[in-house]
């Protein structure tokens, strides 16, 4: 059933993206809010079930929603397929940039949700909360297992890993999830922007991430692009580069280009040749520059339209967060690292929802540039693409300014 709700005068006629957002925390309810690259209408979607199903992603089966997946979330044999969380688009709101909201129910409404929604709770803190970061106790341990990566590299078990860490950060008070959604699309146009409330986890991901792993477009575009290679975009004294300035090490093109071969690996494993590859060109993402390659296929041109579905199994997780070979990666990346990836280096994205005038959409990123919060307490996660050539201290300079992107925005 739909049910515009700005004609139904139980419930608010113009709730906003925190009216939605508090009102399901409220309840208990999963909620995802999102705003796509280089768009400015926001959407946001709630969930009735309180305990989100795990699915096995099939675009071409799953009704609108969010789906969100774990790093290590990958298929165990054939009759073991990867599963992923998956938040059932029960309400469905577009926050256009300039005009009221526009929310559809696509199940019978609670009438719990109703009435809560007619009077949604509070905000927390709308003010800015004071964060404090936590000192690091992870350096000594990263920079050792950089140099273990590369000595593995130089004896040619393997030739990239990518080795995350973690940040803490308190928040005096419980902060404003929404707050910070929305200063991270204002900072971060070209980015996915997401948060999303995980009630059964007792957690909320907020993220703004350069890194698309597949969309498959109302008019039968897909698309997916390799992303490595990370400098500053800007110069020491703090003056902004243009793209055409950047200058790439011959570790970073090689780190870049094993992306592109394991995503033509991939193609190849289906006998797909019909693509467009565009790149590898500079691409400004935030506070950084990495070097992109874009492959997109018209699946309508060459008859196949499960290619996102097939393609998602194959690519996940690719070598710009595993690394090449993918299963000595992922064992490299189990045996050293100490913490649980959880969420980050997963993909989160919304399926089959309508995004456009052409009818529904589907797009998943690479969840980067991410952190968990739990309370007043915020985990950020950032990794690093190891080659041979790899030097330890840099690598480790690097993932502090992966984490710079989001820690910028939770002071302001
Ligand atoms: C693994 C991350 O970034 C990936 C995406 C772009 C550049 C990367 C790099 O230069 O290492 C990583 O492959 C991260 O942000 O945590």
């Amino acid at each position: 059933m739909h049910v515009d709700v700005t004609t139904d005068t139980t419930v608010t006629s113009r709730p906003t993206a925190v009216d939605l957002w508090e009102t399901a925390r409220s309840l208990g309810m999963p909620a995802a809010l999102w705003r796509l690259p280089n768009q400015r209408e926001k959407h946001s979607i709630v969930s009735f079930e309180e305990t989100l199903p795990r699915v096995v992603v099939d675009l071409d089966e799953l009704p609108a929603g969010f789906v969100v997946s774990r790093f290590d979330s990958q298929d165990e044999g054939p009759d073991k397929p990867a599963r992923s969380l998956f938040i059932r688009a029960d309400v469905q709101a577009i926050f256009p940039d300039d005009g009221p909201a526009r929310v559809n129910y696509t199940t019978q409404p609670s009438h719990a949700f109703q009435q809560s929604l007619a009077h949604p709770p509070l905000r927390p803190t709308p003010a800015p909360s004071r964060v404090t970061v936590r000192p690091d106790t992870q350096h000594a341990a990263y920079v050792d297992g950089v140099t273990q990566a590369i000595d593995a590299m130089q004896q040619g078990s393997l030739r990239k890993v990518v080795l995350s860490r973690t940040k803490q950060v308190d928040f005096a008070d419980v902060p404003d999830a929404v707050a910070l959604f929305d200063r991270l699309c204002v900072k971060y146009p070209t980015a996915f922007v997401s948060a999303v409330s995980i009630p059964e986890l007792g957690q909320i991901w907020l993220s703004a991430t350069p890194e698309r792993l597949i969309s498959q477009r109302a008019d039968g575009i897909f698309e997916t692009m390799a992303l490595a290679g990370t400098q500053s975009a800007t110069f020491p004294d703090g003056t902004p580069k243009r793209p055409a300035e950047a200058m790439w090490s011959q570790k970073e093109i090689e780190e870049q280009a094993m992306v592109c071969r394991y995503i033509i690996e991939c193609f190849k494993k289906i006998r797909l040749r019909e693509y467009l590859e565009v790149g590898p060109k500079t691409i400004i993402a935030g506070n950084l520059m990495h070097l992109s390659t874009c492959f997109t296929i018209d699946t309508q041109a060459v008859h196949y339209p499960q290619l996102s579905t097939v393609m998602l199994r194959l690519l996940h997780p690719t070598s710009a967060v595993c690394g090449t070979p993918r299963d000595k990666a992922m064992d490299f990346i189990q045996q050293h690292e100490p913490h649980d990836r959880e969420l980050y280096a997963g993909f989160i994205g919304p399926v089959n929802c309508p995004m456009s005038e052409d009818g529904p959409a589907s797009h998943l990123f690479v969840h980067l540039r991410c952190m968990k919060l739990e309370g007043k307490l915020a985990t950020l996660y950032a990794g690093a693409g190891l080659t041979e050539d790899s030097v330890p201290e840099r690598e480790w300079q690097e993932t502090e300014m992966k984490c710079q992107t989001l820690l910028s925005v939770l002071n302001e």
